[in-house]
C-alpha cells in the first residue's frame, strides 16, 4: 500500500478555506494553485489556464492514454460558523461543500505522480464554478480541454455522514440531474393601509412556495424520485410598503430527464395560476442545469473490487442522491466515476458549521494514488 505524507496538503487545504471564491472569480485560488506548481519538479510536468481554472499534465513514462481527475474550485455565498482558527477571509462567503479539500487532494495526487511517474499520462483538472453558473460544460468545449482529453476520469466528493477511511458510490445514477430556479412576480405596490389598490407579491409568494411543494407531491409518480426546494425568497422594502417584487429561488432534481419536463411543466401552469389569482406578472428562469453523475458500471464495480481486495479504504455500497454535480458532463462524455469521500462530521454539505475530518486527506491521496497507478497499467 502506497504511503503518503498528507501534512502539506492539510495545509495547502487551510490555506484554501480561508479563500473561498465565487464561481468564476477563483483568482486568489487559481494563483495560490499556480504558486504551489511551480515549487514542484517541472521536467515532467505541464500546464495551462483555461478562465480561472488550471489544466495539469503529468506525463507518463510511455504512454498509451490520459488519465483525468477533476477538482472543483469555487465557495458557496455562506458565512462561516465553525471553530477553525483558519476561518473564511471573505465575509459572507465559505468553502461549506469541501472543494478546498478537492483541491488539496488534487495537488498531493498530481505531486505523488510528479515523483513517481507511471506509463500513462495524467491530467489534473482544477474546474471554476461547480455551484454554479457551472464551469464543466463550457470547460470541456474550450480548446484547451480538447486537447489534453483524457481517455478516463475520476473525482470525489466529501461526505459528511460517512466515516473516515471509507470510499461510498455505486454503479449507474449516483447524483441527480439539477435545474435551478429563479421566478419573480411583479405586482402593484402601495400602503400597508390600502391593501384594495395593490397587488401584494409577498402574499403571491408566500402561496407559489406553499403551492410548489404540491409538484413532487401530487405529480411525480410516488416510485420516482424528485425534489424542488426553495432556499429564498425575498420581497418588499419595508414592513408598511405593500411589496411590488418578490422573488423566489430554489432548486429541481429529477432521477430522469422526463421528470424534469414534468416538473417545469407543472411549475409554469402554477405560476399562470398565480398570476391570475393575484393579478401579477410572473417570470422563469430555469439557470444552469446540470446532468446527472451517472458512474461507468464496469469501471465503478472494478475500482469496488480493487478497493476491497487491496484493503485501501472501506467500500461502502451506498445509495444514488438528489445532489447534483457537473461533473456528469464530463461522465456524459468519457468513462470513469466520482465516489464520496467519508469525511465524518454532523453538520451537512452547505452547512455554516461543517469542518470535515483532514484525515480524509491522506486517505483519498492514498486511494487515488494506488488505483491510478493500477489504472495507468491495465
Ligand atoms: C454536491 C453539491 O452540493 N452540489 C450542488 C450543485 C449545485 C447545482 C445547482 N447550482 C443547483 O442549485 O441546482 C448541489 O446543490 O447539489
Amino acid at each position: 500500500m502506497t504511503t503518503v505524507n498528507a501534512q502539506p496538503f492539510v495545509s495547502i487545504r487551510r490555506h484554501l478555506h480561508r479563500i473561498p471564491e465565487p464561481g468564476f472569480a477563483e483568482f486568489k485560488t487559481q494563483k495560490y494553485l499556480l504558486d504551489y506548481l511551480a515549487t514542484l519538479p517541472q521536467e515532467r510536468m505541464e500546464h495551462k489556464t483555461w478562465r480561472t481554472g488550471i489544466l495539469v499534465l503529468v506525463k507518463g513514462t510511455n504512454p498509451t492514454k490520459r488519465i483525468g481527475y477533476r477538482a472543483d474550485m469555487d465557495g458557496l455565498p455562506i458565512t462561516e460558523d465553525t471553530s477553525y482558527d483558519f476561518k473564511s477571509e471573505h465575509p459572507g462567503y465559505m468553502h461549506a461543500c469541501g472543494h478546498d479539500m478537492h483541491m488539496a487532494i488534487g495537488l498531493g495526487v498530481l505531486t505523488h505522480f510528479v515523483h513517481h511517474p507511471v506509463r500513462d499520462d495524467l491530467v489534473f483538472i482544477f474546474q471554476p464554478a461547480e455551484e454554479g453558473p457551472g464551469g464543466a460544460q463550457p470547460m470541456l468545449e474550450s480548446e484547451e480541454f480538447a486537447a489534453w482529453r483524457p481517455d478516463c476520469i475520476f473525482a470525489l466528493h466529501i461526505a459528511p455522514e460517512h466515516p473516515v477511511g471509507s470510499v461510498a458510490l455505486k454503479p449507474g445514477i449516483l447524483f441527480a440531474n439539477t435545474s435551478e430556479l429563479f421566478i419573480d412576480l411583479h405586482g402593484k405596490g402601495g400602503h400597508a393601509a390600502f391593501p384594495h389598490t395593490a397587488n401584494d407579491m409577498v402574499v403571491a409568494a408566500a402561496h407559489l412556495a406553499t403551492q410548489l411543494q404540491s409538484v413532487v407531491a401530487r405529480n411525480i409518480d410516488p416510485l420516482d424520485s424528485a425534489v424542488v426546494t426553495v432556499g429564498k425568497i425575498e420581497g418588499g422594502t419595508k414592513q408598511n410598503i405593500i411589496a411590488e417584487h418578490a422573488r423566489l429561488e430554489g432548486t429541481i432534481r429529477t432521477l430522469s430527464m422526463e421528470s424534469m419536463h414534468k416538473v417545469k411543466s407543472r411549475i409554469e401552469a402554477l405560476v399562470h395560476g398565480i398570476e391570475a389569482g393575484f393579478e401579477c406578472q410572473g417570470s422563469i428562469d430555469y439557470g444552469a442545469n446540470y446532468c446527472q453523475v451517472y458512474n461507468n458500471e464496469d469501471i465503478t464495480l472494478n475500482f469496488m473490487d480493487w478497493v476491497r481486495e487491496s484493503g485501501t479504504a472501506e467500500l461502502i455500497e451506498c445509495p444514488t442522491a438528489m445532489t447534483g454535480e457537473d461533473f456528469g458532463y464530463f461522465l456524459e462524455q468519457t468513462p470513469g466515476f466520482l465516489f464520496w469521500l467519508g469525511v465524518n462530521t454532523p453538520y451537512g454539505l452547505h452547512h455554516s458549521k461543517i469542518e470535515p475530518s483532514e484525515d480524509a486527506i491522506e486517505v483519498a491521496i492514498r486511494v487515488l494514488s494506488g488505483y491510478l497507478t493500477k489504472k495507468a497499467f491495465e
